[in-house]
């Protein structure tokens, strides 16, 4: 049995649902993957003799999680020597606008290139706007950029954009490497 690491760094939940869905379609294909929320605690990558590794990021205010960022750049060596795979949710991947989404792969080649790490595979993909959740100046500040991109401004209730799809496939493609 593979042992993968699906580590992630979410601000509001977004991306460890992604990770979780992730961590479902590796089980249901045999392997044994361990969900490590940064945010809360590190991943022993290098002694946990992991045989893969998916890492995943949100993009809040133009950037990723700082400290996904950091444990990327410390355990790259073993990031690029692992089959490993990198995602990016986001609010600009959701939408319709061919530079919103051109400007979150961006970001995305940005992460790889900062933290000097080259995954197998990445995947951005969109991610949701959960207004319930939100106070009120980041309610606001969301309803703003959601009006100024044509998207959801109904903060009475959350939007999922997430591709549930493109995430099996992802997940499913990492397996086949694994295996
Ligand atoms: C305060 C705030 C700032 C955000 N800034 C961006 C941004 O600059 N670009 C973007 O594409 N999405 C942005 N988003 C959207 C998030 O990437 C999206 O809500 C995602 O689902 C968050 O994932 P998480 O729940 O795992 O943190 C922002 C969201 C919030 C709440």
């Amino acid at each position: 049995m593979t042992r993968v690491l699906v580590a992630y760094g979410s601000s509001e939940g977004q991306t460890a649902a992604v990770a979780e869905r992730i961590a479902d379609v590796l089980e249901s294909d045999g392997h044994e993957p361990t969900l490590v929320d940064l945010g809360h605690s590190s991943a022993d990558l290098e002694s946990a003799e992991y045989d893969g590794a998916i890492v995943g990021a949100s993009i809040h205010a133009g950037a990723h999680q700082r400290y996904v960022a950091e444990f990327v750049r410390d355990h790259r060596e073993t990031l690029n020597r692992l089959p490993s795979a990198f995602y990016s949710v986001s609010l600009s991947a959701a939408s319709e606008d061919e530079e919103s989404q051109a400007a979150a792969e961006e970001l995305l080649e940005g992460f790889l290139e900062e933290t000097g790490w080259d995954p197998d595979g990445t995947l951005s993909v969109a991610g949701a706007l959960r207004y319930s959740e939100y106070g009120l100046l980041k309610r606001f500040m969301m309803r703003r950029i959601a009006s100024e991109e044509s998207g959801d401004t109904d903060t009475s209730r959350d939007y999922e954009y997430t591709d549930w799809g493109d995430v099996e496939s992802f997940a499913r493609e990492f397996s086949t490497l694994v295996t």
